[in-house]
């Protein structure tokens, strides 16, 4: 039981995580400091507003007692003047609120991009996209309990507490004093309920998670889904969740309502004692009506910022809920400064070299000591099982991971000298599964290299292959594809995928099974292409079929992340060894991929 309390006490009493918040969203706050200044501004208008107005109403009611209409008519135009101000405040306050608090959020969604954008890759892997949509379209707005009204509120409600507690105390002592008999009460069930509001806001934002991880591999995976008859299995997964989801709304709301009532039930009896006290001191005559009205429309100002501050508290929780899941990614540390664009800073490279690398993916040890030096200018093949490393060593090339020991240098410089930019912007990858972006047969040639002309585009698509179906295409380039090209066939959008590599003209290319969905003449065709591309640039091919890289300059053999046979395809088939078996199996095997039919050796 005293461990559940520590253990109670440390995850949710702890400031802790209200300090960290606080750390995170200082910075934002602070570019947004006119609004916020403007704001306090405003406050000041607001307390002197709220006690103006009682004290208006007070002495109206004793004119009206005491004077005449003559009296009365005498206060119009300071009621109007109050009344014009309040609507300023008001009208002020609103604009002042949305603009500080929707900038702030603004700023922190584009922090949080452009952290998510340089994050190394093996961190990505480990999060569902839809999980990482979810911290941009819900989480981020939990921010709303930390820097909007809960914040003003921070420095209003003492200040409104102090002013209006030395002006009551004036008007009478006893009933003041009388009025904070509450408070304690009010501030322990503020604490309570917003720790249990925190808990539950942390499942709610956890869940919504989860749906939007469902939701978009649902979307993404739309034809596995109907292939494999899944669609009732995910609806049933996806109302299964909804009800949880519902649940826990229902239990937020149960919490807020039993918090809400509690408060309002101790404020009208903090009003009905005020009033039957201050109607004692009236009959007696030690208060006038006014000065009791005066009281009873301020007392609440004594009783509100307590639960303001406990409200507070609970907001404070439920934002920190949210942005808990958005701090644990902004704090894993990028790998890189900038984000990367286009750059042509590297020309030439003349060699790349792998020393005495070794790399894993977690405990996956994928390449121990490997060493590598590809000559420039030349052809390399990686053929070899799957699982071999192959993949792995384009990834590591284009500084994706970053290898444990070793290094890899490209012109004798090492990686790490080179800026993503210009590593990347040197490396053209075609890979085995193309993406492309919804958009235009245009867009997504053209991002390949911004400056590139119309003229080298099309030649590019000619090269490709591709030029004489997108004229086929009703709108020719600039035919919309769909998402990731779901209205163009496998081959077409390698052959884009390759328009676009060769648009690159990067020195190093990368071709990871390129043309693996190509037919055999249009194949035939690209390879053409390619091989005119590969004239003076380093190329590296990974291929299944063997059929594809028997003129390779090198062919290198790869099994278990390491080189174990390397020659040309003359001399390579001639040697009693791995490569011989993949390629009798390549032969033997009618359909595309026969590799993976071998057993590792
Ligand atoms: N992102 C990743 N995270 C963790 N492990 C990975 C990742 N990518 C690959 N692996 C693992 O690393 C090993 C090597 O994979 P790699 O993709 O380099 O092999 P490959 O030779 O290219 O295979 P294939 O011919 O099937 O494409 C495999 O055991 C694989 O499971």
């Amino acid at each position: 039981m005293k461990e559940k309390l520590e253990l109670l006490i440390k995850q949710y009493i702890t400031l802790k995580d209200l300090r960290r918040t606080f750390s995170f969203v200082k910075p934002f706050i602070r570019k947004q400091w006119k609004a916020y200044l403007f704001i306090i501004l405003l406050l000041g208008l607001d307390i002197y507003l709220t006690i103006a107005f009682a004290k208006f109403f007070g002495e109206l009611t004793d004119s009206a007692i005491h004077g005449g209409y003559k009296q009365i008519f005498s206060f119009i135009p300071y009621g109007g003047l109050l009344i014009a101000l309040s609507i300023f405040s008001s009208v002020c306050y609103t604009y002042c609120e949305t603009f500080a608090t929707n900038g702030v959020k603004m700023d922190m969604k584009n922090h949080l991009f452009h952290h998510v954008l340089r994050l190394p890759a093996g961190d990505v892997s480990n999060y569902r996209s839809g999980e990482l949509m979810s911290h941009f379209s819900n989480d981020i707005h939990g921010v709303d309990g930390v820097i909007g009204s809960n914040l003003i509120s921070l420095i209003r409600l003492p200040i409104i507490y102090i002013v209006v507690f030395i002006y009551l105390a004036n008007i009478n002592l006893t009933l003041c004093l009388i009025s904070l008999i509450v408070a304690p009460i009010v501030a322990i069930s503020g604490v309570v309920f917003g720790l249990l509001l925190r808990k539950n806001g942390r499942l709610i934002h956890s869940l919504i998670g989860n749906i939007n991880g469902l939701l978009s591999e649902t979307f993404h995976g739309f034809q596995v889904i109907r292939s494999f008859t899944l669609e009732k299995l995910h609806y049933q997964k996806y109302v299964k969740q909804n009800k949880e989801l519902l649940e826990l709304e229902l239990y937020n709301a149960k919490l807020r309502s039993w918090y809400n009532t509690g408060g309002q039930i101790i404020g009208s009896i903090t009003f009905m004692v005020n009033l039957s006290i201050g109607a004692l001191f009236v009959s007696n005559g030690e208060l006038t009506v006014g000065a009791l009205l005066t009281f009873l429309n301020l007392v609440n100002h004594l009783f509100y910022p307590i639960t303001g501050f406990a409200g507070l508290w609970a907001g404070f929780q439920r934002s920190v809920a949210a942005l808990e899941r958005v701090l644990d990614i902004l704090e894993k540390l990028p790998d890189i400064k900038e984000l990367p664009s286009y750059s042509r800073t590297i020309q030439d490279v003349d060699s790349i070299e792998f020393d005495d690398v070794t790399f894993s993916y977690g405990n996956n040890n994928v390449l121990d000591k490997f060493d590598l030096n590809i000559p420039t200018g030349k052809m390399i093949a990686l053929v070899g099982p799957t699982g071999a490393g192959k993949s792995t060593l384009f990834t590591l090339l284009q500084g994706f991971y970053k290898p444990q020991s070793g290094e890899i240098r490209l012109s004798g410089k090492s990686l790490k000298e080179f800026s993503a930019s210009e590593l990347r912007s040197s490396i053209a990858h075609v890979p085995q599964d193309t993406f492309l972006f919804a958009g235009t047969i245009r867009d997504n040639l053209l991002l390949a290299r911004p400056d590139v002309t119309e003229k080298q585009m099309v030649e590019a698509a000619i090269s490709a292959e591709i030029h004489d179906f997108i004229l086929s295409l009703p709108k020719g380039y600039d035919t919309q594809i769909g998402e990731n090209g779901i209205k163009l066939s496998g081959g077409q959008k390698q052959r884009i995928a390759i328009a676009r590599a060769i648009i690159k003209d990067a020195p190093i290319l990368l071709l990871d099974e390129a043309t693996s969905a190509l037919d055999g003449e249009t194949e035939f065709h690209v390879k053409e292409a390619l091989e005119e591309l590969m004239k003076g640039r380093t190329t590296i091919v990974i291929a299944h079929r063997l059929s594809t890289i028997q003129n390779a300059d090198i062919i290198l053999v790869m099994n278990n992340g390491k080189i174990v046979q390397r020659g040309t395809h003359n001399e390579l088939i001639n040697q009693n060894g791995l490569y011989r078996k993949l390629n009798k199996a390549s032969y033997n095997s009618k359909k595309g991929s026969p590799l993976a039919l071998v057993s590792k050796s």
